[in-house]
């Protein structure tokens, strides 16, 4: 019977918890292409495999309104992840995406379930291991559909496509625990606009606060302070390259980038993706700054219908003290009109999440590598160096 807890993860190569002393590190099970299942998984009746294009604004719509509508939601189902088309295609369509890797489930045209692969070389706890894999995400199954055991059949369909292609490992992250995290991170916000904070029911005034005492405590300057602080220009994207493969190699979990990687996921798109990068004398870039656009739905509020959040997404600060750095970062977040800064406490983050007024969240991100046993059995979040969306 299938509906015990993390009965279906009991059957994929996950280290559990008594094998995390005994497994050898690297791959769990060795992949053997020829044994790979060539057609899809079956499906019960009435529902269909899809390959969904992004590129195609009615698709598109329609994996949009199905993740409005049966995304995640945060632990008390106030908000729910509002991700815009221009992000999803900034998201899904990096270099050397595989079409076949943006997998629906649609029952009568209508898209019920979703699950997405994107390509990715992983650098492991030394320099030595990389390994080409597949970051998953996305995975959303309509609220009405939910309990047919769907998401189970997304997770082996994709698995097999990325099988046939001669991949075996896969990373993600989640919310929720299943077997069996390699690291578990917490996120941290810093208020922007207090006032509507509190009218969304996100923050709460204690008997002794007022709203103008939250909007004075979190204050920020209308400039910011670091000299030389632009918006990247195409321009930047060898050097800003440069500085970025450097700088995270210092992490145990980290990307290698390419100069059209960085192209793509680094230069600024409006409402999906803003990086600033502080360029000394001479054009020479020094440090940058990035984080990224995801709002969330407030399910019930008679004012807003959304929290604009901005959420760290790399910075590197070689020249610039990074509280310094991530201090500007507020301030650009602010003139952009975010209402909340958000923060994983992965890569040197703690260091500025306390001086700079983060609060911590309710709840944890917990990441996963599928396939891999490492040689630590978990990472501290300061050795994580990658962000997933
Ligand atoms: C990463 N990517 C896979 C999306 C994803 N899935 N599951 C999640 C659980 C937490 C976070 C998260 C990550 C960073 C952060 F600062 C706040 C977060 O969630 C707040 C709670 N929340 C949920 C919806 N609206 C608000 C993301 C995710």
């Amino acid at each position: 019977k299938l509906n015990k807890p993390h009965q279906f993860w009991e059957t994929q190569p996950m280290p559990n918890i008594n094998e995390l002393d005994s497994l050898k590190p690297g791959p769990i099970q060795e992949g053997i292409l020829e044994e790979v299942r060539k057609d899809p998984y079956n499906l019960i009746s009435k529902f269909e495999w899809c390959n969904i294009d992004l590129r195609n604004d009615e698709q598109a719509q329609q994996v949009y309104t199905l993740l409005k509508e049966n995304y995640v939601e945060d632990d008390d189902n106030m908000f729910r992840f509002d991700y815009s088309i221009d992000f999803l295609r900034w998201a899904l369509l990096p270099p050397g995406q595989h079409p076949d890797w943006i997998v629906g489930v649609r029952v009568n045209q209508k898209l019920v379930g979703f699950i997405t692969g994107i390509p990715v070389t992983l650098h492991i706890e030394n320099q030595q291991t990389k390994v080409k894999m597949t970051e998953i995400n996305f995975l959303c199954v309509h609220k009405k559909i939910r309990a047919n055991r769907l998401a189970p059949v997304l997770i082996k369909e994709i698995t097999r496509r990325v099988h046939i292609k001669n991949m075996w490992q896969a990373v993600y992250t989640a919310g929720i625990v299943v077997p069996t995290p390699i690291s578990q991170t917490r996120y941290y916000h810093r208020s922007l606009n207090a006032k509507k904070l509190i009218e969304v029911g996100f923050s709460s005034l204690s008997a002794r606060q007022t709203i103008s005492r939250q909007q004075k405590l979190y204050k920020l300057p209308e400039e910011p302070k670091t000299q030389g602080l632009r918006s990247m220009k195409k321009k930047d994207v060898a050097q800003v390259t440069k500085l970025l493969n450097e700088y995270l190699k210092q992490f145990k979990l980290y990307f290698k980038y390419t100069e059209d990687e960085v192209k793509h996921w680094f230069l600024p798109r409006k409402d999906v993706i803003s990086t600033y990068v502080v360029e000394k004398e001479q054009g020479v870039v020094t440090d940058f700054l990035s984080f990224y656009n995801l709002p969330s739905q407030v399910i019930k509020n008679p004012k807003h219908t959304h929290l604009r959040a901005a959420y760290s997404y790399y910075n590197v600060a070689t020249q610039t003290p990074i509280v310094q750095l991530m201090y500007d970062a507020l301030i650009l977040a602010k003139n952009e009109g975010y209402d909340v800064f958000n923060a994983l406490d992965i890569m040197e983050n703690e260091k500025f999440l306390k001086e700079l007024m983060f609060c911590p969240g309710d709840g944890q991100l917990n990441y996963y590598l599928y396939n891999w046993k490492l040689e630590s059995n978990m990472l501290k979040p300061e050795e994580i160096g990658i962000v997933l969306v």
